[in-house]
């Protein structure tokens, strides 16, 4: 295999990185009092003996070394300003080191073993910058007087409360506290930033409440008892649900026990809804993954369906989820059977939870092994960070939920664990008092009806009348109150869809019911269902209602019109008067409505374009082909489709025909495994900006210009989504630079969508073009050429050519994306 580096830029006469060394070198010494900025990143130093005697010295890089003890010498770098310690394995640091560091501005610590900082720090009063996240902090009161700290960083640590002194008066203007237990500020007001935070501390009471919330998320396959269970701790009781009544979509309760408020999700089970569970999983949730214990077969493909994909979902989506296995219907099996199953999932789980482990070390180890583990480092972070997070399984337990017991019991069980900080840490929030009077504000406001049954209005009705009740609240306090609401799934709002900024959803199960509406199990028996008057309405015939069925259960496929007919009759069973609601939710033929517009956002679905026969530029034109007129086999204009439902690639292999070895070919691995719904959201994300495109099952070909490009899921041994651009497509230098650039927008989205996952981390190859040859070229620092290429050309080198580990030669720029006259 050949590495290959991204910018390699030219060493300095001060770069000792990367030279596996254990002491310092000689030549170093020999310069004394002239060495200004020493890089001694990237060696196995342990200890770094007479580095005082560089007295003039303002910059140190020791990152990514072996340290474990703090070396003292460094108190006599006084002219230090700049020092990096970050990734070594440091326990403590002593005091009196800091106060001799009185130039020292910026300081990097993070990704050590640091479970406090020493008192004396406060001294480092130029400090600017200050990284202390991957560590073990448990208090930052240490730093609370660096008042010129314009840049903290204090990501997963093992923070509680962040100091309120720390914002105040302070000079801070980027702060990150993500991957804390934090209860006060609770981790969804850090989210929102560092005005959240001030504006938090800023409404804190001395004495405000402490509250203890929970989202529970039930998953599990269809039939294993969720809304049973759901239901019955709701009411506290045994409650039955009919075999007919399958949940669809999510439903969601509130409901309080003992000072504990419970968010209860119900996730539906069966297949078509998964795609759209992925935007509601969320993170700090407890999730219930009900197992039904009467048809659960002792297999592989058992353990499969109703273990393994939830909880690899989980491990990919939310790594750090705490799950508790409930077994269900024991009442329908022997006491035998329940152990023999309960074992048989306990010993796969734990296997499956050890394998993800090992797997994430052995690929550690071979990047650190590998020739030249300098140029892997950054992936070497990402392994480390997700071995980090630790999914927890709790200990199963079994339910007869037809029992009161039984019940009982699993409630005793969940109050137990979620109240447990070690398996379960947060649960308790620190809140101001405002934060509560808001939200009882608005359940007032829906129970007066002042605002409309279906929860739907717009900010400045609700932020006027939420002020008129309190005068003390701003509109920037309320907004940043509603954020939160937001947040812990009170109320929704997507201030960040532009079409949705003005309406707040006060009443997230209406929305969810939305949803129902259109992504659901029996949609073709709701289809047939429409009428001939409902038809009419929307200047529909009968025979359109036909053609939509056929172009959703063939091409996944469904007419705006009936989407508008579907949620139109869902609204007016309990809406019937109000026409501008309607019209908000349903669109016109002109204008989307909110539902379309949220669907879209959350990658579920994506608007077909419009063909025309006549215009022979129009989405049948295919680059290279005589232009036919269109065949009946085309997307219904003024249509969704709903990628998931495919079922086949049949189109899009009659518009790519076959592979060329010599096509532009990019493998971007996603490990541990390719997410469910991962392929189709970045087809819909990489459609909705290239079109024409062809989609299906797990194929997608879109045309920019006259070039064609394919992306293809494959699930070989190693999971990797394909990118290919065809080769006798790209006959100038300048026909390869703009396959790149195309290559590099679909790049940008995928990567951007892994973001996600946070379970999920990526590489990327080029393989190599010679037939039968598995060598491949390893991408390095690609990311800086999907943040900026334009202003910072990507260049792998000066080379013109490349050769695989097998001797086979390519030119540069068919394997790598490169800037022909870029310096290097
Ligand atoms: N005998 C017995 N029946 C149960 C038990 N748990 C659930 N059921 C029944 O099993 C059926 C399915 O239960 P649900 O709670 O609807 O299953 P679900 O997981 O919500 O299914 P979806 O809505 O399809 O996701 C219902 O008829 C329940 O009454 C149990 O422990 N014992």
């Amino acid at each position: 295999m050949l590495t290959l580096n991204g910018n390699q830029n030219g060493k300095k006469d001060d770069d000792f990185s990367g030279k596996k060394l254990k002491t310092l070198p000689t030549e170093l010494f020999k310069r004394g009092g002239d060495a200004v900025k020493v890089d001694l990143q990237r060696n196995r130093l342990k200890q770094i003996s007479g580095i005082s005697q560089l007295t003039n010295l303002k910059e140190l890089n020791l990152s990514r070394n072996e340290i474990t003890d703090f070396p003292l010498e460094i108190g006599g770098l006084r002219q230090l300003e700049k020092l990096y310690m970050n990734q070594n394995s440091l326990k403590t640091i002593p005091e009196n080191v800091f106060p001799s560091l009185g130039k020292l501005q910026f300081l990097k610590l993070s990704t050590n073993r640091l479970e406090k900082l020493p008192i004396d720090v406060n001294k480092c009063q130029g400090l600017t910058y200050l990284n202390l996240s991957n560590n073990c902090l448990k208090n930052l009161d240490p730093i609370v007087d660096l008042s010129h700290l314009k840049e903290l960083y204090v990501e997963r640590n093992q923070l509680y409360e962040l100091p309120d002194k720390l914002f105040q008066n302070s000079s801070l203007t980027q702060f990150k506290a993500n991957g804390n237990p934090l209860r006060k500020p609770p981790v969804e007001v850090c989210a929102g930033g560092l005005r959240d935070i001030q504006s938090y501390f800023s409404m804190l009471e001395a004495n405000a409440p402490h509250v203890y919330t929970v989202k529970t998320m039930f998953l599990g396959n269809s039939m294993a008892g969720k809304s049973t269970l759901c239901r019955s701790l709701e009411k506290g009781c045994p409650v039955p649900v009919e075999e007919a009544d399958r949940t669809v979509g999510i439903d969601i309760s509130e409901v309080d026990r003992d000072g504990i408020r419970f968010f209860f999700w119900d996730f539906a089970g069966q297949e078509e809804y998964y795609f759209t569970h992925h935007v509601f999983i969320t993170a700090q949730a407890f999730v219930i993954l009900a197992i039904n214990l009467a048809s659960y077969n002792m297999d592989d493909q058992s353990f499969k369906k109703n273990v393994d994909f939830w909880i690899k979902n989980l491990q990919l989506k939310i790594p750090d989820s705490v799950v508790l296995l409930v077994g269900t219907h024991v009442d329908q099996c022997t006491e035998t059977e329940v152990n023999e199953k309960k074992k048989h999932i306990e010993e796969r789980v734990k296997k499956m939870l050890e394998n993800h482990t090992v797997t994430l070390e052995l690929r550690r180890k071979n990047l650190q092994d590998g020739d030249n583990p300098s140029l892997n480092y950054d992936q070497i972070d990402q392994i480390e960070r997700l071995t980090e997070y630790k999914l927890k399984v709790l200990e199963f337990i079994l339910i007869d939920c037809t029992k009161q017991e039984d019940i009982d019991r699993l409630l005793t069980r969940i109050k137990n664990d979620v109240l447990n900080k070690d398996t379960f840490p947060n649960i308790e929030k620190t809140l101001p008092m405002s934060y509560y009077d808001v939200e009882k504000d608005i359940y007032e406001l829906v129970r007066n009806e002042d605002i409309p049954k279906h929860g739907i209005v717009s900010q400045n009705v609700l932020l006027s009348e939420l002020k008129n009740r309190r005068d003390t609240l701003d509109d920037d306090k309320l907004k940043l109150i509603l954020q939160y609401l937001h947040r812990i799934g009170v109320i929704m709002w997507y201030k960040e869809i532009p079409e949705l900024e003005g309406s707040v959803f006060v009443k997230p199960s209406f929305l969810i019911s939305l949803f129902k509406t259109i992504v659901r199990h029996d949609l073709v028996q709701e289809l047939n269902k429409i009428s001939a008057t409902q038809l009419r309405l929307e200047n529909a015939l009968v025979k359109q209602k036909k053609r939509w069925i056929c172009d959703y259960k063939d091409r996944a496929s469904l007419s705006n019109v009936a989407i508008r007919i579907l949620v139109r009759t869902e609204l007016e069973k309990n809406y019937s008067q109000d026409e501008e609601l309607i019209e908000e939710v349903v669109g016109t033929k002109k204008k989307e409505g909110s539902l379309l517009s949220l669907l879209k956002h959350f990658d579920v679905c994506l608007s077909t374009k419009h063909n025309s026969p006549l215009n022979p530029k129009a989405n049948e034109f295919c680059p290279k082909k005589l232009w036919m007129a269109s065949n009946p086999i085309v997307y219904e204009p003024d249509a969704c489709l709903f990628p998931n439902y495919l079922s086949d690639n049949e189109q899009v292999k009659l518009k790519w025909e076959s592979d060329d070895t010599e096509d532009l070919n990019i493998h971007v691995f996603l490990l541990p495994e390719i997410p469910h719904g991962f392929f189709h959201r970045l087809v819909i994300r990489t459609c909705s900006l290239y079109s024409p495109y062809w989609i299906g099952k797990d194929q997608c070909m879109l045309c920019s210009g006259n070039k064609r490009f394919l992306l293809r899921e494959r699930h070989d041994d190693d999971q990797f989504i394909e990118i290919r651009c065809k080769d006798s497509e790209l006959e100038t230098p300048e026909d390869i630079q703009k396959a790149w650039r195309v290559i590099r927008e679909i790049m940008k989205r995928l990567i951007t969508l892994t973001e996600q996952w946070q379970g999920l981390y990526q590489t990327v190859h080029s393989p190599c073009k010679a037939q039968d040859c598995d060598d491949y070229f390893e991408w390095n620092d690609w990311q800086e050429w999907l943040e900026d290429s334009e202003t910072n050309p990507f260049n792998v080198g000066l080379e013109e050519n490349h050769t695989c580990c097998n001797g086979h030669i390519r030119r540069t720029e068919l394997l790598f994306p490169r800037t022909p006259d870029a310096e290097t």
